[in-house]
């Protein structure tokens, strides 16, 4: 079980809605993926606009948590605004908050980003951070009154995996209780279970997917992926070593007079 903003869930993967061959592949995609909470950008995908009945249909609403998001945003006023309409919209105060800082990496602005992290906290939203691994940012927006924090792995699409893993380490080792989401880069299961393996709560993708050669195998493959990452880290993993440790030391004794 995994509480996530004071709901509970089954799944610690979060998955993306954008970018899917068709809205058929989506929907069989997401429910390969076992996930729980589908995120949503209200600037892509207006509530009843567009296509947007069939993607409300495909998404299947009834099973899952919709998580709106402001990508696409690049001002703190622009955010807010973003996620203003989306809480009149989608009827929940849960936000992925984006605030972009620059184009060609989507790096998260972090003074935008705590800006409006600030002012949506003190409107009740639940906001969710899309964040660099930055260790100050990520103080300043918990001491801003945020639960969750969504540092990235690598840049948003590139598929690159954890390039981080020192710091999601560091942030989870400073920080046991707040609920840690790997936000972007992810490109392969192994990225994920890796994330998991970390400590983190959960994992946020959308590209890995969408962009497989058959996005419902690979989201299956991700649903697995996370699920032993999961049950690897609460196992206790050994501790690592540069240095080699015959893995049976006496060799040539037998075993009962070791
Ligand atoms: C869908 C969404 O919110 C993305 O902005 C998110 O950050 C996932 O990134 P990837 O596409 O790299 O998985």
């Amino acid at each position: 079980m995994f509480e996530l903003a004071r709901r509970t869930f089954h799944s610690r993967l979060l998955v993306g809605s954008a970018q899917y061959p068709s809205l058929e592949v989506m929907r069989d995609a997401i429910a390969a993926s076992g996930t729980e909470v589908v995120t949503v950008s209200l600037r892509r995908q207006t509530a009843g606009g567009g296509s947007g009945n069939a993607f409300w249909r495909a998404l299947n609403q009834d099973r899952l948590a919709v998580l709106p998001n402001t990508a696409g945003c690049h001002s703190a006023e622009e955010a807010i605004v973003t996620a203003q309409m989306a809480r009149e919209l989608f009827d929940t105060h849960w936000i992925k908050l984006e605030v972009i800082g620059d184009d060609s990496t989507l790096q998260p602005d972090p003074f935008g980003l705590l800006e409006a992290a600030r002012e949506l906290l003190g409107q009740g939203f639940e906001v969710f951070p899309y964040c660099t691994d930055d260790l100050v940012l990520c103080d300043r927006l918990l001491g801003a009154g945020c639960r969750i924090l969504m540092p990235w792995g690598a840049p948003i699409g590139s598929g690159l995996g954890i390039d981080n893993a020192a710091r999601l380490a560091e942030l989870r080792r400073r920080y046991p209780d707040i609920t840690l989401i790997v936000d972007a880069g992810i490109g392969a299961p192994s990225h994920a279970a890796r994330a998991m393996e970390l400590g983190c709560d959960a994992v946020l993708l959308n590209s890995a997917i969408a962009r497989a050669g058959d996005p419902v195998a690979m989201a299956s493959a991700f649903k697995s992926a996370v699920e032993a990452g999961r049950r690897g880290f609460e196992a206790g993993l050994m501790p690592t070593s540069r240095e080699a440790r015959p893995s049976t030391p006496d060799i040539g004794k037998p075993f009962w007079h070791a």
